[in-house]
């Protein structure tokens, strides 16, 4: 055997085995993967195939551990496990490792271990010979609704067919200890331990899917296009359904900890299959909450830095909503890739690069940038000087954000022809005529107090971005008639050179953006290949702006994906934050309907508890008993969300009082580490806990009663409103990893009603 170029990867849940071991055997499994790559045939690893094996092999890790390999070729190896000297041997003939006919993946699976801790807990009822016997032919193909979940002993998988288990992408060598399962408890081990696509066909089955509907949501999305050859180990090690990891870097990652990051290394096949994508134009990846949407982006991130020229320059933008999420981008893209990484990529939130753009072209200026609500107090004060009482502030802020300036309209004559589609109440021309004049008075106010809004930068900078592209076509043109075929652009007039901005976009949470920050950000490109990239989740949109890409120049059709398993949160609390959602309807960002069919998670834990309190005073006083019987809990990993601004400021209090610091999140993100997180749910985008606690979930509050009185008076808005509500308690719901408590005083809130009924 030579010493040169040997590969050595790690297969996914092999890594799960080597976190339980004891630390020093941990280093010394970093010692021997180095000696290894050195030289394999070196005497000191008594590297040995196994008997019976074609494949598989051991090699010595120190005195009392052997890790297990497979020999994907000559000089190719992936270990699948991690075990001790004397449990290597004894059942040689009970390791089983194959590539899957339906993914092309790598699969490894020990019987002998799923037997001894998956049925482990069956034996005291049922004799353990079940565990391995051939089972009943399936009556018929497919359980009715419920039959899943069978009363105790009764075989779970019973109703499935070992055909159709194979068909579904089941590893073959765990059917028959599969149709053996009879209780949940097995169900999870056996999830844990199985090969990834095992786990969630056999989660979502017993969640009461049907045969189509997984076959449809789970396994056609990692089936492979291509024929299987299923002796072909070093094609099926290269598919995306083989989870692995291959560098140094990547193995000592795994073997550094319990929270070591697996999201670097062990990407999903469905996450891998997007990031390593080439697009011919704009691709959008959506997915409910905690599926990796942010994961993929920043990997893709990666993945366009590594296909670059060597530069100094940073021609990839990375972006997202606000201040808070790009800086937990910026540093989980550095776990990601380090230095060399971040350094080839920029990394500003849309409303700080739309500002820089602004002040690029007006050097000067010094506006003070106000928000949505300050300007809405700022509409107030207008009307009241003017003593003007017909008009709603909100409305008129509303309508001149998202009418006047969302469509750029320019003139009066413009105004009485824009369309107000969405917007709810029609209006007469004399009312247009009303608005408008408001609207310039409004527009002098700002001005003459040395303000703006973030709608009049964003409109602002894609303005100015959508000319500086229109000179940069220009000159392309001049060039391309002139023969000359580079892509470095002389800016007109100056002398300087004038290009594109960016090579490569990529948003998060692109849900939230406004139709401006679009135009802008589509001007800052070139269309051309991969050149935008957006992950975003519709059901999580928690402000007003709703975009229809198509029409901002962004054509995604054809290059829309999903992602559906939610890598945070528990099946139970998934489950309850759809209830959440209830029947509403979710587009797509580009005009059609999405769903978050599919969307599972095979994370399994508590039903989320649910508590009713008398009053405020009283949910707060519960909310502060629950956080102390959680002493083994650090106070960061809790969350507690609420509605207003004054109920956080009073939980803390409260947990004050209670001995229990309390930090609140602003605008810009936590205001230090140490303490319980309060904030309300707009603050809670993109973050995620250990524990979450969402209160005040009354009537009243969520929806706001001020919602509610809009359903006769403006039932568009009315219905908007709503929808923005619900989505506001989803992404609070959605935060929570291990638990979630939701509490309310008075009557719950209408949105919690699926919960209350079904006793969650
Ligand atoms: N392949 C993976 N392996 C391990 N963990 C993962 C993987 N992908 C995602 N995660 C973890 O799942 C959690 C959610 O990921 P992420 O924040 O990317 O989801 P998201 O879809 O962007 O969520 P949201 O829409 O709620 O913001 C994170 O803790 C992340 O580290």
């Amino acid at each position: 055997m030579t010493n040169q170029s040997v590969t050595l990867r790690l297969l996914d849940k092999a890594d799960r085995e080597i976190l339980k071991l004891p630390r020093s055997v941990k280093g010394a499994i970093y010692d021997f993967q180095h000696k290894f790559k050195n030289n394999p045939g070196s005497t000191g690893l008594q590297l040995k195939q196994l008997k019976g094996h074609e494949k598989l092999w051991s090699a010595r890790i120190n005195d009392e551990y052997r890790a297990l390999l497979l020999r994907l070729a000559d000089e190719d190896w992936l270990i699948v496990s991690v075990k001790h000297r004397k449990d290597v041997y004894e059942h040689l003939d009970r390791l089983a490792y194959s590539v899957n006919r339906i993914t092309g993946g790598i699969e490894y699976v020990d019987l002998q271990v799923v037997e001894e801790s998956v049925l482990a807990a069956q034996a005291a009822s049922t004799p353990p010979a079940a565990a391995t016997a051939t089972p009943e032919p399936a009556p018929r193909a497919e359980p009715a609704p419920g039959q899943a979940a069978s009363p105790a002993h009764a075989p779970l998988f019973v109703a499935w067919t070992e055909q159709q288990l194979t068909d579904l992408g089941v590893a073959g060598p765990l059917i028959p200890v599969i149709q053996a399962l009879t209780t949940e408890d097995q169900l999870l081990g056996l999830v844990d331990y199985a090969p990834q696509l095992t786990g969630e066909v056999l989660l979502a089955l017993y969640d009461k899917k049907s045969f189509d509907e997984v076959l449809e949501q789970v396994t056609a999305p990692v089936a492979t296009p291509e024929a299987v050859d299923t002796d072909d180990f070093q094609a099926a090690v290269e598919r995306p359904a083989t989870i692995v990891t291959t560098t140094d870097e990547a193995l000592r990652e795994a073997l550094e900890g319990e929270d070591f990051g697996r999201w670097k290394v062990f990407l999903h096949p469905t996450q891998a299959k997007l990031v390593n994508r080439d697009y011919n134009g704009p691709a959008r990846v959506g997915g409910g909450p905690g599926t990796g949407k942010t994961i993929v982006a920043l990997h893709r991130v990666k993945h366009l830095v590594e296909q670059l020229p060597p530069g100094r320059d940073k021609p990839v933008l990375l972006t997202t909503f606000n201040k808070n999420l790009a800086a937990d981008l910026r540093s989980r893209l550095l776990a990601l890739g380090g230095e060399a990484l971040l350094g080839r990529v920029e990394i500003s939130h849309v409303d700080q690069l739309a500002l820089r753009i602004v002040r690029e072209a007006e050097p000067g200026s010094r506006k003070q940038t106000i928000d949505d609500n300050q300007a809405v107090r700022e509409w107030r004060s207008l009307l009241e000087e003017l003593d003007e009482s017909g008009w709603d502030a909100e409305f008129l802020q509303d309508e001149w954000s998202q009418v006047i300036l969302g469509q750029a309209v320019a003139s009066r004559t413009e105004y009485f022809r824009a369309r107000r589609a969405g917007r709810g109440r029609t209006l007469t021309r004399a009312e247009r005529a009303d608005i408008w004049q408001l609207a310039e008075r409004f527009t002098q106010r700002l001005d003459r107090l040395g303000r703006q809004t973030w709608d009049q930068v964003s409109e602002r900078a894609a303005r100015l971005e959508m000319q500086r592209e229109q000179r940069i076509l220009a000159i392309d043109q001049q060039r391309e008639e002139a023969g000359g075929l580079d892509n470095i652009h002389l800016q007109a007039g100056s002398g300087g050179w004038l290009r594109y901005r960016y090579r490569h976009i990529v948003v998060d949470e692109a849900q939230d953006l406004r139709p401006a920050h679009w135009k802008m950000l589509r001007a800052m490109t070139a269309h051309s290949r991969n050149d935008l990239f957006l992950v975003g989740d519709t059901h999580q949109r928690i402000y007003k702006n709703q975009v229809t890409l198509g029409s901002l120049g962004i054509n995604i059709r054809g290059r829309a994906s999903k992602l559906s398993l939610s890598y945070r949160t528990t099946r139970q609390i998934l489950r309850s934050a759809l209830d959440v959602l209830s029947q509403e309807k979710y587009d797509d960002l580009d005009g059609n309907e999405e769903t978050l069919a599919g969307y599972r998670s095979v994370l399994s834990g508590g039903e989320p508890d649910l508590h009713g309190c008398t009053d405020w005073d009283a949910e707060r006083e519960a909310i502060a008993m629950l956080i102390d019987s959680w002493d083994d809990i650090p106070h960061e990993q809790i969350a507690i969300c609420v509605p207003t601004n004054q109920m956080a400021s009073e939980t803390a209090t409260t947990l004050a009082e209670h001995g229990v610091r309390a930090v609140e999140i602003g605008p810009d993100g936590p205001r230090g580490d140490d303490g319980v997180h309060i904030g309300t749910m707009f603050r809670f985008k993109g973050l995620e806990y250990q524990r979450m606690i969402v209160a005040g979930v009354s009537d009243g509050l969520i929806p706001r009663d001020d919602v509610n009185r809009r359903r006769t008076t403006d039932p568009v808005r009315h219905r908007r409103e709503v929808q923005q509500a619900r989505s506001l308690l989803f992404v609070a719901t959605t935060r929570a990893r291990d638990s979630l408590d939701i509490f309310w005083h008075g009557t719950p809130s209408p949105f919690l009603a699926p919960l209350v009924t079904a006793g969650r």
